[in-house]
C-alpha cells in the first residue's frame, strides 16, 4: 500500500468539495496514507460562453484528468459520474463508486412559485436538453432559455428577473450547502435525472494494487449497481450528459427499477419506459431497456437532433 495518494479533479468549487470528501473518507479508513489534491483544468472548463451540447464531443470534463491517470502523475480521479462518458479510455476503469446524495433534479423558483402555479410562457432556465425537453412536455407553453456559469452565477442570473426558475441537481447544491434555495425537487415521475446524477466516479488505473485496499471501502454496492444499470443503458444508447436521455435506476424490495426517458427538444415526442432487474441482471437489463426505448421511437428523435 502506498502512503501518499494524489486526486486529480478540476477546480471547480463543487469538484473541490467532492474530491477533498473522498479524501477524508481515505484518511479516516486509512489514518497514514497521506492524500493529496492535485487541480486539472479540463476542455469544459475553459468553454463557458455556450451549451456545452453546442461544443460536442464526450468527456469535455474528465479527458485531461483521464491523461494525467495514465500519466501517472494522479493515482485517482474524482468526477461527477455525470459527467463520464459510456466507455473509459484503454486501461482505465471506475474503481469505486460512494454513496450517491439525492439523485434528483430540482426547481429554484424566483419567487417561490411551485411549478404547477407557473404563469403560462415562464421562461425557465436550463441548458441541458434533457431537462428543457422534459419540463417542454409536461408543460409545451414553458419557454426554455439557456443559462451557464457556476452555481452563484445562476443564482446571480435567476435573482436579477432573466428567469422564473432555474433547474439544477439537488446534489450539486446541497454539498455547496445552498441546499435551502430550491423551492422544488423534481422525482422520476416528472424529471427522470441524467445517468450517474448525484454519484461520483472513483476513476483509476486497470489492476493498480495500491489502490485496491482503498477503493473497496470507497465504494457502496447498492449505488453501484444502480449505476451500473444506468451506464450500461448509456452505453448502448451512446449517449453522454449532453443529449436528451434519461436514466434512472432504484432498489424497491432488492429489485431494481430503471427509468428512461428519450425526448425532443420540445417535449412532444416522449418516450419513457420502465424495466425491473435483479442485482445481477442490471448490465443486460439497462441494454434491453436502451433496445426498447429506441425501438418505440427513441432511435427517430435521437436521430433527428442535430448534435454533433
Ligand atoms: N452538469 C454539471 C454537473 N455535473 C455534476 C453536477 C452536480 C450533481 C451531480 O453530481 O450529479 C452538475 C451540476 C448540475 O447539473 O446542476
Amino acid at each position: 500500500m502506498k502512503s501518499n495518494i494524489c486526486i486529480g479533479t478540476r477546480g471547480s468549487t463543487l469538484a473541490l468539495w467532492q474530491a477533498n470528501h473522498v479524501k477524508q473518507s481515505i484518511e479516516k479508513a486509512f489514518p497514514a496514507i497521506r492524500v493529496d489534491i492535485k487541480i486539472i483544468k479540463t476542455t469544459g472548463d475553459r468553454i463557458t460562453d455556450r451549451p456545452l451540447a453546442m461544443v460536442g464531443g464526450k468527456g469535455l470534463f474528465v479527458k485531461e484528468i483521464e491523461t494525467a491517470l495514465i500519466e501517472g502523475s494522479i493515482d485517482l480521479a474524482v468526477h461527477s459520474m455525470k459527467d463520464m462518458p459510456g466507455e473509459l479510455p484503454e486501461g482505465l476503469v471506475i474503481g469505486a463508486i460512494p454513496e450517491r446524495a439525492n439523485p434528483f433534479d430540482v426547481l429554484i423558483s424566483a419567487q417561490g412559485t411551485l411549478f404547477k402555479n407557473y404563469p403560462q410562457g415562464a421562461v425557465i432556465g436550463t441548458s441541458s436538453l434533457r431537462r428543457g425537453s422534459q419540463l417542454k412536455h409536461m408543460r409545451p407553453d414553458l419557454e426554455i432559455k439557456s443559462i451557464r456559469g457556476n452555481l452563484n452565477t445562476r443564482l446571480k442570473k435567476l435573482k436579477s428577473g432573466e428567469y422564473a426558475a432555474i433547474v439544477l441537481a439537488a446534489a450539486g447544491l446541497e454539498r455547496l450547502g445552498q441546499g435551502s434555495e430550491i423551492t422544488e425537487y423534481l422525482t422520476e415521475t416528472d424529471m427522470v435525472p441524467a445517468v450517474g446524477q448525484g454519484a461520483l466516479c472513483i476513476e483509476t488505473r486497470e489492476n493498480d494494487p495500491d489502490m485496491a485496499d482503498v477503493l473497496s471501502t470507497l465504494d457502496h454496492d447498492p449505488t453501484r449497481i444502480c449505476v451500473t444499470g444506468e451506464r450500461a443503458f448509456l452505453k448502448e444508447i451512446e449517449g453522454s450528459c449532453h443529449i436528451p436521455v434519461a436514466c434512472f435506476g432504484k432498489i424497491r424490495d432488492s429489485r431494481i427499477l430503471l427509468t428512461a426517458v428519450v425526448a425532443s427538444e420540445d417535449g412532444e415526442s416522449f418516450i419513457k419506459e420502465t424495466i425491473e432487474s435483479t442485482p445481477e441482471q442490471v448490465v443486460e437489463k439497462g441494454r434491453e431497456l436502451a433496445k426498447l426505448v429506441l425501438d418505440k421511437g427513441g432511435q427517430r428523435i435521437l436521430e433527428a437532433l442535430n448534435i454533433p
